[in-house]
């Protein structure tokens, strides 16, 4: 029976999906598995993996099946590849790095479906694996084409999910594939994930923070929404902010706006506010019933002015950086500046919070409980606009030992946490970044949901 658990208002499936470690050698050997994993790790300009941090993370699962002797199809997408196949989006680095993890060679292919595959799966011998080639370049990968699911189907005969970093997309490759193939399970990670995070986020220690910067700002503004109903801090860095900025007016220069996402921006400010006075007015059993209900500011007037003030004191704090390092260009070698928000100028673009946000920042975290980071501060690619990463990194570090409950997930997140050194010095590393957003508001991953039951 699937675990139930209420998490403000919502219910949300997690354990008891059937596991990889249900199936024995009795179950496993000769089989072929198509395990979907996330194998997207971010490459340099030449190619060259800068953090295997989610390789290495998808190896428990295949040497377990493995070791029982069965055949497995791997897959994975890597990055957005927009209209078929492109040279800097193949999945061809990941295979000797996977090769040096399992200590066998892994045979890299150059298509998901056809002939090729067909071939090679026919071929393969027990214990085998074969790469195959990012998923992403068909589209009906990610409109979940039940035709695409069944020609990747097709070659297998029993599916695996272990991608939790994806689990929160409703794809072929980790949701239609289970309508072709039983048993589908769930692989160690993902469980790993689920377990890790359901408890620590379904009722966590407070404070509560979530921070959240990036790049993928359509995928991660709408979160926000939802987090500002569980969280008592919410911290927006990245290139998140530039979308907010311009949302109240401000001039954003030539830095990442998502145009479409303004209106969504100037909600949630005001939201934010309004949550401000709906988490106080809880607080003191002045909200009798267990409901998210936002309060009027009026009615809030209405309770007096010294409810107000604690409010202002005690509520959702939405925190964003008030300076921006700016740059002349997208480059290593930029020209920089640290301007006030109000005053980014034209032509430039922002490229990493300045020193004044990062103590505004880490004064807030120092008073929190739980902490969870997706989407580095800036682009911490470029050492000068490191800085913001990896001073709320070493923050974060500080605190765990003080019984913070620290958790950074997302491929650039870590692979920020992993350069500066700091990965051992939190909670909990989380291959995922929207998906462990996404379970944090309480959401069903679709594959996770799709998955058997035990
Ligand atoms: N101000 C900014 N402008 C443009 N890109 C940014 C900015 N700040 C951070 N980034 C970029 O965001 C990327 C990571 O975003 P995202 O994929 O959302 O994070 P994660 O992989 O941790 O989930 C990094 O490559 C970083 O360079
Ligand atoms: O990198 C990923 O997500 P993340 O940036 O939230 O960690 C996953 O591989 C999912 O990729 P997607 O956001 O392109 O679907």
């Amino acid at each position: 029976m699937a675990r139930v658990s209420l998490s403000r208002g919502k219910f949300v499936v997690l354990a008891a999906k059937k596991s990889v470690g249900d199936l024995g050698k009795a179950e496993l050997e000769g089989k072929r598995v198509f395990v979907r994993a996330d194998l997207n790790v971010p490459l340099d300009k030449e190619q060259k993996i800068t953090d295997d941090t989610r390789i290495r993370a998808a190896v428990p699962t295949l040497k377990y099946l493995l070791d029982n002797g069965a055949k497995v199809l791997l897959t994975s997408h890597l990055g957005r590849p927009k209209s078929g196949p492109e040279d800097k989006f193949r999945l061809t680095p990941v295979a000797p790095r996977l090769g040096e993890l399992l200590g066998k060679p892994v045979k890299k292919l150059n298509d998901c479906i056809g002939e090729e595959v067909e071939k090679a799966v026919a071929e393969a011998k027990n214990g085998e694996l074969l790469l195959l080639e990012n998923v992403r370049f068909y589209k009906e990968e990610e409109k979940n084409v039940p035709e695409f699911a069944q020609k990747l189907a097709a070659n297998a005969d029993i599916y695996v999910n272990d991608a939790f970093g994806t689990a929160h997309r409703a794809h072929a490759s980790t949701e239609g594939v289970t309508k072709f193939l039983k048993p589908s399970v769930a692989g160690f990670l993902l469980q790993k994930e689920l377990d890790y995070l359901d408890g620590a986020v379904s009722n966590p220690k407070r404070p509560f923070a979530a921070i959240v910067g990036g790049s993928k700002v359509s995928s991660k503004i709408t979160v926000i929404e939802s987090l500002l109903n569980k969280v008592d801090v919410l911290i927006i860095g990245g290139g998140m902010v530039f979308t907010f900025y311009k949302a109240r007016g401000l001039g954003v220069g030539s830095s990442l706006v998502e145009e479409d996402q303004l209106e969504l921006a100037k909600k949630l400010e005001v939201m934010a506010k309004v949550r401000k006075k709906t988490v106080l007015l809880r607080k003191y059993h002045i909200v009798g019933v267990y409901q998210t209900c936002y309060i009027r500011e009026e009615a809030l007037l209405e309770l007096g002015k010294k409810l107000e003030v604690m409010a202002k004191e005690k509520g959702v704090q939405l925190l964003l950086p008030t300076d921006v390092v700016v740059a002349d260009k997208f480059d290593p070698n930029a020209n920089t500046q640290t301007v006030s928000a109000e005053a980014i100028p034209d032509g430039w673009m922002g490229l990493d919070i300045g020193p004044d946000s990062i103590k505004t920042f880490e004064d807030a975290l120092k008073t929190c409980k739980t902490v969870v980071w997706n989407g580095p501060m800036g682009v911490f690619e470029f050492d000068k606009f490191a800085k913001g990463t990896y001073s709320i990194a070493q923050t974060l570090a500080e605190l765990t030992p003080q019984g913070t409950c620290t958790i950074i997930g997302g491929g650039d997140s870590v692979a920020a946490v992993e350069k500066a050194g700091l990965a051992e010095k939190m909670s909990h590393i989380s291959t995922g970044g929207g998906a462990s957003l996404e379970l944090l508001e309480g959401k069903v991953l679709p594959g996770v949901a799709a998955l058997d039951e035990k």
